[in-house]
């Protein structure tokens, strides 16, 4: 019905979490629902819409999935996805379903009120946010700092009013969210998964609606149908950095950085594999991701890494005319090292 709001679902969570994943069994079981896709990345490699573009799903049509790279789409709301989103909407051809996922650095808060300006309201409701968290991880510790090392370290620096960035903005996805994921559950025991749930509750004021997952294995009725118009609560769901910072001051992504390593081609994939555990343990990276070429394969190979899981595959030939090239996205905090890690990379691949 044309009078209906064309449903939009914003899946967010922090790096590696498995989002991509998600969405990619979401649109294998789309069962001819035509769904428009959204994808933002920190970086500037666009891997996550790569690796879905071409993956030869039925649904997935290259027309219908947008890459927003010019930085996290919570910071550039005005500039990038209101005209994002009004283009989609003039589109002749009607969408059942909008699909969003953030960069894993995103706050969803502003992105989510943006569905109240005029130009999309009219014509857009969230259907539901769903933030998707990596259970190991969680499991691990990764999210829960060590507050004595933060007190000593605001005693030497004033200018630190708050937990670290990791801590705030598991938080901050958390209290954005309508469904919380609990992704790679098949990485913990049941008792694990329980601490981790009883973790996540802590950190909201509102009862949560938490269900496990493993690969982001859940039914397009649960993600896509929650129904919810989180527009109109979002005034709720207030972020750290909201809170802080009633004034109005900017949010950024400054405790964070991402840059972009090339690398010649890799002879040795596992072995270089392998390196890049060392390098990643060595300088704490959170994130790297990227294609390998190899020579004499004629498929490229994807290499994964989430803190110091990694995982490698070669996912589709490279394309006629496509240069093949290795280029890696590492991300960390703001402090990391990265000539001593572009240089280790490199050393990794000879
Ligand atoms: N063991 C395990 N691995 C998973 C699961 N879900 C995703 N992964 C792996 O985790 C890594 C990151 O998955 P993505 O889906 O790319 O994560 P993402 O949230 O889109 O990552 P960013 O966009 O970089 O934030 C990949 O290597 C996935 O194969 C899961 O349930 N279990």
């Amino acid at each position: 019905m044309l009078d209906q709001k064309i449903p939009a679902t914003v899946i967010t969570g922090f790096l590696g979490s498995g989002k991509t994943t998600m969405i990619r069994n979401l649109l294998e079981n789309a069962n001819g629902k035509r769904i428009a896709l959204i994808i933002n990345e920190f970086g500037d490699l666009g891997v996550d819409g790569n690796l879905l573009k071409g993956c030869g799903i039925e649904a997935c049509r290259d027309e219908d999935m947008i890459e927003l790279n010019n930085g996290c789409i919570c910071c550039t709301v005005a500039d990038d996805f209101i005209p994002t989103m009004t283009k989609l909407l003039d589109r002749p051809d009607r969408f059942d379903h909008i699909v969003i996922e953030t960069s894993g650095l995103a706050l969803p808060q502003p992105l989510v009120a943006a569905f109240n300006w005029p130009e999309i309201k009219t014509q857009v409701t969230v259907d539901g946010v769903v933030t998707v968290i990596d259970a190991a991880a969680v499991s691990e510790g990764r999210f829960a700092d060590d507050h004595d090392k933060l007190d000593a370290q605001r005693v030497q620096d004033e200018s630190l009013d708050h937990d670290s960035p990791l801590e705030e903005l598991f938080e901050d996805q958390i209290r954005a969210a309508d469904l919380i994921v609990l992704n790679k559950t098949d990485l913990i025991s049941g008792a694990q998964l329980d601490a981790v749930k009883s973790d996540v509750q802590s950190r909201s004021v509102r009862a949560l609606n938490m269900v496990p997952a493993s690969f982001g294995k859940l039914s397009n009725q649960l993600l896509l149908g929650l129904g919810v118009g989180t527009e109109e609560d979002i005034a709720n769901r207030r972020s750290h950095h909201e809170m802080e910072h009633e004034a109005g001051e900017e949010h950024d992504h400054d405790e964070f950085e991402s840059f972009v390593v090339g690398l010649g081609p890799v002879a040795e994939p596992k072995s270089f594999v392998e390196k890049l555990k060392s390098v990643i343990a060595d300088h704490d990276v959170l994130r790297l991701k990227g294609f390998v070429d190899v020579p004499g394969k004629p498929m490229r190979l994807v290499v994964q890494a989430v803190g110091s899981r990694i995982e490698h595959y070669f996912d589709r030939s490279w394309n006629p005319g496509e240069e093949r090239q290795t280029r890696l996205v590492v991300i960390g905090l703001h402090d990391i090292d990265t000539a001593a890690i572009s240089s280790a990379m490199n050393a990794a691949a000879a």
